[in-house]
């Protein structure tokens, strides 16, 4: 089984933003790609909700219901459906919060199995609404953590072909082993801060780098995915310089002195057959830039700590 999944399954677009189709998506609080709240937990009009959401958010708002009363305000003035074990046990309820016919996020609860779970998601396509998420965790009780199965989550994404989003509770380390486990996205808590949907989205975005493959078809999304790969490579390389400093410390002879260039082809050679397209002849001035990198940081930390 391959790390990197390449996303064959059917994308679905939440408004603006597209889910399963290219990169991690988090949604959640302030700063996320899409916002949602939960009329169950808050117990306010599904007009009121929105409109406030609406007051400081442009972008894709998603509802989740507490009575089905409240669909028809969520279709008139939402991009998408939450719906969860409360209601995922009554098909009549999936049926009409999949009947207006916005994207609608089917969440397993912990008690469900993943037949259980898949054939919601078919209950709503049935009805002819085919635009379905599946979420994976949560719904713990406040306090207690998330409960994530990542197994069962790569099982509905390869069964289904739907994109399957992840609840990490506010864990990033959680947030980043689904996005590498398959995660299409993140669905963290409605009142999440800036700082806790920047972090998930961090984790996403640097594991997301190495573990999905994307296929951006204009310049602007290849290069939102050009930077995803900067990203990733700029904690790689800070991690690298950090390590070059200390073999520089515990070698006998550390610096540009003591350089090791049989070490340096060899290691070269080495990445070369994991990049082979750009191979040992292109690799070899890369690294040798980022050998030096390191080495003169080494050196300037050296002549500091001697002062
Ligand atoms: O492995 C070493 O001996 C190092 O000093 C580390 C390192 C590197 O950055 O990878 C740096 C300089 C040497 O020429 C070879 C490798």
């Amino acid at each position: 089984m391959s790390l990197t999944a390449r996303a064959e399954r059917g994308a679905v677009q939440l408004g603006t933003l597209e889910v399963g189709g290219g990169p991690a998506v988090v949604i959640g609080g302030a700063g996320a790609d899409a916002r949602w709240i939960s009329l169950r937990e808050r117990r306010v009009r599904a007009a009121e909700a929105v409109a406030a959401i609406r007051a400081e958010w442009a972008g894709p708002v998603l509802v989740e219901p507490s009575s089905v009363a409240d669909l028809p305000r969520i279709a008139a003035g939402a991009e998408g459906v939450v719906v969860g074990e409360a209601w995922t046990r009554d098909p009549r309820l999936v049926g009409e919060a999949a009947r207006p016919g916005l994207p609608v996020i089917v969440r397993r609860g912990p008690a469900e199995t993943l037949e259980e779970w898949l054939a919601v998601a078919d209950l709503c396509a049935a009805g002819g609404n085919d635009r379905v998420v599946l979420c994976e965790g949560g719904q713990g009780s406040p306090g207690r953590p998330a409960v994530l199965d990542l197994p069962l989550l790569r099982a509905a994404r390869e069964r289904s072909g739907r994109p399957v989003l992840a609840w990490p509770g506010g864990d990033p380390a959680l947030a980043a082993a689904a996005v590498a486990a398959g995660a299409d996205g993140l669905l963290l808590d409605p009142d999440s801060t800036p700082e806790a949907v920047a972090a998930a989205r961090d984790a996403a975005t640097i594991v997301g780098a190495v573990t999905r493959r994307e296929e951006p078809g204009t310049v602007l999304a290849a290069r939102a995915a050009v930077d995803r790969v900067d990203a990733a490579l700029a904690v790689l390389l800070e991690r690298r310089a950090e390590l070059a400093g200390t073999i520089q410390r515990l070698k006998p002879v550390g610096g540009f002195a003591g350089r090791d260039m049989d070490r340096e082809r060899r290691l070269v050679a080495e990445m070369a057959r994991r990049a082979p397209a750009l191979g040992e002849e292109r690799l070899a001035p890369i690294m040798n830039a980022v050998i030096e990198a390191g080495l003169r940081l080494a050196e300037e930390r050296r002549a500091t700590r001697r002062d």
